[in-house]
């Protein structure tokens, strides 16, 4: 049925103004406004379609994304969109693509690490799209570890030049987005060579490709890695290989604002931390956390929707059967996930303040804060980007067989996301980043260094060490102060046990090592602190709405105690709270879903999707699901003919031949 909404009954329930929420999930009114103009732009463009991705070949997956980029800049221009207009409109196009890496991180890092003079002359034509960048650090042998990287940069006072090399096959650059078929330029990284001695790891600005004729420059060898992970998906993107034989370029193309070469081949090295060569990806780690709000409650939105509308089970006295969203099981999974895409989004809105915030810092070379600006960046990264990529696998395991086929649109946005707890830093190794910060942290509390931040808590240690839960009945665990007690005595705890075990070894390096695996869960525990700290912080504010501060109530709550019940075992082992307790927090658990129930349509609703970016018949806004994917199995390309390619060739003489045995 056309223009039925399937789902009216659902939204009648709602016990909330969901309009209201729209504007806390957006962040402001301004922004929900531009939002859901640029994607009722997209979605409205026939030239934005994205839903035959999955039946394209490779090639003209790729050149139908090219097409896709170059109308996306046409209709800026045309239109005269802001920069934030612009960046809205390309992340509603919803596709993998060179630009994200253009856009996201070689004029980043130009505008991070670059002087006064290198922006006057590289950002305009980064701006204006008269070049195309991307990030080449990670080489075939070298990615999480950044200082092992091989190529090398020698510096030439002769010519007054770089010489950029691959001295091997594992120095090969490889993985950069857009570095495959499209850029024009990069920024490199590799180590900067004066008069024989090598000073790290440091960023240059490269010509790769002519600009009259797209041809690689001479000594650059460029090309392809080939497919990735899933159909359609990350293919959009040309990630690339790129080796330099004695490639020159002016000594000006290094990136100069962290240190310098002057023009006789001496090294300079600023007053500001050589930490800052990796500025970029510590700005990209923090977009990153925001991003994982996004996909989590895409996945949320269309398994919501999905289990409202689909009913198994439970028919008596002639009323249909029971819809699967009712089953206290279903909701014990989604709900939880609903909970973190609403606390991912406001840490996210934490984390873009807090780098504001440490640039604005390092403008008047005030550098305190940076070491907590890389701890939360990499940390939050890790935990959101793991808990986003299991949870899109939950919700397609939600919604059943269903979910399974590529219309559902759970298969793509697993595959597009997935790589996202890989790049921008494997999520291990930048948990053992937060706990060398903990340890770290833990280390100066004896020399009367104050923990600032999000590490303030330790400053409490001691008390954290002893403090015992004093909830009694399952309603004292929504008192925010009882679960921010016990959240930071299980951080604490863990920890400080990490610290004493470390003592315990002559080389400190070594223990880490031995120690890693407790390392990364302490720091696990930290981050989720964080996350419900940040929650809570966000309820402090002024929420106007009908009901909305409410039910975000519910949601922190729910996203803590889940936390809580599913890491039980270190709440009780480090004596936090009592076993009663926890069957406490359970109990209120499932209360909290209740309360849930009747607004989960409501509160998928207000992230203000087009069915265009979910791009998923089980997620539609009017919930039509069963008519549209029977429409949509006869589109499949294999339905074209009664009889398939390849029937008559071989399945014909083999039933024959079948037949001929059986009479024999
Ligand atoms: C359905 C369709 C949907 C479509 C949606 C479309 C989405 C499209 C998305 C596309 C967007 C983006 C594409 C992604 C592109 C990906 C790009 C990349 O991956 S770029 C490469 C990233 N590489 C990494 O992240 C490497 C990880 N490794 C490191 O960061 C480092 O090497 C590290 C930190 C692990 C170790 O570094 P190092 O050995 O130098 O440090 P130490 O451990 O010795 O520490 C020394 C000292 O420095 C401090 N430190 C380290 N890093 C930082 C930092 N970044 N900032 C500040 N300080 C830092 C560290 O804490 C130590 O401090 P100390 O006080 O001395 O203890
Ligand atoms: C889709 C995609 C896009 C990318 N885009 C770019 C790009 O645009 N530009 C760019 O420069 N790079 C890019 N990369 C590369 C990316 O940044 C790296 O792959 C990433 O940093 C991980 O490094 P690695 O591949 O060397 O993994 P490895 O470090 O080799 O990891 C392999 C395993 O070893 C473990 N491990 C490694 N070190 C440690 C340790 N110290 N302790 C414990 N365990 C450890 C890891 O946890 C992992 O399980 C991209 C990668 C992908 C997948």
């Amino acid at each position: 049925m056309e223009g039925v909404d399937h789902l009216a009954f659902e939204r009648n329930k709602a016990q909330f103004d969901v309009d209201a929420m729209k504007i806390v999930w957006a962040g402001s009114s301004h922004a929900l406004e531009v939002s859901d103009r640029m994607s009722r732009l997209v979605a409205s463009d026939p030239a934005f379609r994205k839903d035959n991705r999955a039946m394209l070949g490779r090639k003209e997956l790729f050149k139908n994304t090219l097409r896709k980029a170059a109308y996306a800049l046409k209709r800026i221009i045309e239109l005269r969109l802001s920069e934030e207009e612009a960046s809205m409109l390309r992340s509603f196009v919803d596709e993998p693509a060179f630009t994200d890496l253009h856009w996201g991180m070689f004029v980043p890092a130009i505008k991070g690490q670059g002087t006064e003079e290198q922006l006057k002359k590289w950002l305009p034509l980064a701006q204006k799209m008269q070049i195309i960048g991307c990030y080449a650090q990670t080489e075939l042998g070298h990615g999480s570890n950044v200082q092992g990287l091989e190529t090398t940069v020698t510096f030439d006072p002769k010519t007054d030049e770089f010489v950029i090399h691959s001295p091997t096959l594992t120095s090969s650059k490889w993985w950069p987005g857009g570095l495959g078929k499209i850029s024009t330029h990069a920024v490199v990284y590799g180590r900067l060579i004066t008069d024989g001695q090598d000073h790290g790891v440091h960023g240059f600005i490269v010509q790769l490709r002519s600009l009259d004729d797209h041809l690689p420059l001479p000594g650059i060898t460029v090309g392809d890695i080939g497919m990735k992970f899933g159909n359609g998906a990350y293919n959009t993107m040309d990630n690339g290989v790129l080796r330099f034989d004695h490639v020159r370029i002016p000594r000006d193309q290094m990136l100069m604002r962290v240190s310098r070469v002057t023009r006789e081949g001496k090294y300079v090295q600023s007053n500001v931390p050589r930490q800052l060569v990796y500025g970029t990806m510590v700005y990209v780690r923090q977009t990153i956390v925001s991003d994982a709000s996004t996909a989590l409650s895409r996945a949320v939105c269309i398994a919501t929707r999905y289990s409202a509308v689909r009913r198994q089970f439970g028919a008596t006295g002639g009323n249909p059967e029971s819809q699967v969203i009712d089953y206290k099981t279903q909701q014990a999974r989604l709900f939880p996930l609903l909970a973190s895409a609403y606390a991912f989004r406001f840490v996210g809105e934490w984390l873009k303040w807090l780098y504001t915030d440490v640039m604005t810092r390092l403008q008047a070379n005030d550098f305190s804060t940076l070491p907590e600006a890389h701890a939360c960046t990499a940390g939050l990264k890790s935990l959101t980007t793991s808990a986003t990529s299991d949870g899109i696998e939950e919700c397609r395991k939600l919604c059943g067989g269903h979910g399974y086929l590529c219309s559902s649109g759970l298969p793509e946005l697993f595959a597009v996301y997935v790589p996202t707890c890989t790049y921008e830093g494997d999520n291990i190794v930048l948990l053992l980043q937060v706990a060398r910060h903990l340890m770290k942290t833990i280390s100066q509390l004896g020399s009367g260094k104050k923990p600032v931040g999000t590490v303030a808590y330790m400053g409490r240690v001691e008390q954290l060490m002893e403090s015992r839960s004093d909830v009694q009945k399952a309603e004292d665990w929504l008192n925010p102060s009882a679960v921010l007690g016990a959240f930071e005595a299980r951080a604490a705890r863990k920890s400080v046990a990490c610290a004493k075990n470390l003592s315990k070894f002559s080389n400190p390096e070594e223990g880490f090592l031995e120690l890693s695996n407790d390392l990364v869960e302490a720091a696990r525990a930290h981050c989720q602190l964080i996350v419900v700290s940040k929650f809570i912080d966000k309820l402090q504010q002024d929420i106007p709405g009908k009901g909305v501060k409410q039910l975000l109530e519910v949601l922190c709550s729910i996203y803590a105690l889940f936390h809580l019940h599913k890491h039980l075992g270190d709440f009780l082992s480090t004596g936090c709270i009592t076993s009663k307790q926890g069957s406490l927090a359970n109990d209120q658990l499932r209360s909290l879903y209740s309360q849930v129930r009747p607004n989960a349509i409501g509160l998928v609703d207000a992230f203000n999707y087009t069915d265009h970016y979910l791009s998923s018949i089980l997620g539609r806004y009017d919930g039509n699901v069963y008519p549209k994917l029977y429409e949509e199995a006869w589109k499949d390309p294999l339905n074209d003919s009664v009889i398939p390619d390849g029937f008559q060739e071989y399945i014909r003489p083999m039933l024959k031949q079948q037949l001929r045995n059986a009479r024999l």
